[in-house]
């Protein structure tokens, strides 16, 4: 239905002030964006003159940009949408200094792709990856800049394969991304929804969907593939299935959502890890992660755990892997809040390598801020 050209007075008035507001912000984003040019000559200049390398993409100074987006903001618009906002204008600005390229977990359709634009915005130049120790190789060539992957999920645990490929790794983590995960039913154009045998998803999300499927679909099999792009991508041309994917697999693929949100817990969330060669600064809100391996004996583990409570170190995450050297040896994973550059982490590291076999630094990095 065409609408009519308005003539409320009051309205065409609202929209002669937005239009005002609009050119006043364009203004100002291109303001913006010419500092960033100039950030970027200021870090050519210092690499000519041997300073320090020229490091284009920042972590930390884009958490403290978003933090303070955050805390000063005094709506309508809340807190994250206005730091969406701002993660694009700073997506932008980058690609002016030099477009970020970041490898991801692929296909395209993914979570990881979700979170790989989450962190980067929609500026960075992106390449899906089939497997996980691909990203990590794309990475370590040069290739790309960044690589994101996921490290775990709320529902599921931990993803094995990401932690082992750390510890043949020489790569840093330089951020993490944080996702709410909604698992949607999708269908495509041409299936019958009656005649539904079987629905395809990644094992994970199939785990992560469990009671709704026994209590919706409990005759209908569950066919875990590689992906969950993957599996949009099968039902796009079967007339008899289903898959859960995300959002973007759906409008990827061409596919209409049936059910929202079909996942178990509501929370459903999963983390992903930024990595790359670059040791990252301090934001004032970091995390840091560490591979530790330690003799077998009694009081290891407390021995360990002793020495980050005694300076008062917040330990966020504690995994146990099998050691590469075998013969029921283990080593552990461990996120702590604090900067490698704060004076009581380094306290507790000394005492942590004083206890240990072996440490391996993977790097201190800002917190999710989105
Ligand atoms: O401050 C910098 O170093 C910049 O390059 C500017 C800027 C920004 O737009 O604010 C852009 C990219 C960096 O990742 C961080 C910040």
């Amino acid at each position: 239905m065409a609408t009519k050209p308005t003539n409320n007075p009051e309205l065409l008035k609202l929209r002669d002030e937005i239009d005002g507001i609009d050119a006043e912000i364009q203004r100002l984003i291109n303001a913006r964006a010419e500092c960033a040019q100039r950030v970027a000559e200021v870090k050519l200049e210092a690499r000519k003159s041997g300073l320090e390398d020229a490091v284009f993409y920042r972590p930390e100074r884009e958490a403290q940009v978003l933090q303070r987006v955050m805390a000063r903001n005094s709506g309508p618009l809340d807190n994250e949408d206005m730091a969406k906002l701002f993660r694009e204008i700073m997506s932008a600005c980058l690609a002016l200094e030099k477009p970020v390229e970041v490898a991801y977990l692929g296909p395209e359709g993914t979570f990881t792709q979700q979170a790989a634009m989450k962190h980067f915005g929609q500026w960075a130049k992106t390449k899906p990856l089939l497997a996980i120790d691909e990203v990590f190789r794309e990475v370590e060539a040069g290739a790309v800049n960044y690589g994101v992957v996921p490290v775990e999920n709320s529902t599921e645990g931990v993803v094995n394969h990401t932690l082992d490929t750390f510890l043949n790794s020489n790569l840093k983590i330089c951020g993490e991304v944080e996702l709410r995960i909604h698992q949607h039913l999708m269908i495509g154009k041409n299936t019958q929804q009656k005649a539904i045998s079987r629905v395809y998803s990644h094992q994970q999300s199939l785990a992560q969907c469990r009671k709704w499927l026994d209590a919706h679909m409990p005759h209908v099999e569950r066919i875990a593939v590689n992906s969950n792009a993957e599996a949009a991508k099968r039902v796009h041309s079967e007339w008899n299935a289903a898959a859960i994917a995300g959002e973007m697999a759906a409008e990827l693929y061409d596919l209409d959502i049936i059910h929202q949100k079909i996942e178990d817990r509501p929370d459903n969330s999963t983390r992903f890890l930024i990595i790359g060669q670059q040791y990252v600064q301090p934001s004032g809100n970091d995390k840091t992660s560490l591979i530790v391996s330690m003799r077998n004996g009694p009081g290891v583990l407390f021995n360990l755990l002793e020495a980050f409570s005694k300076h008062s170190i917040d330990m966020t995450r504690l995994e146990t892997r099998p050691s590469p050297s075998g013969s029921w040896a283990y080593v552990f994973f461990i996120d702590f809040k604090g900067h490698l550059e704060e004076e009581h982490v380094q306290k507790a590291m000394l005492e942590v390598r004083e206890r240990a076999v072996e440490v391996k630094v993977l790097g201190s990095y800002p917190m999710a801020v989105l």
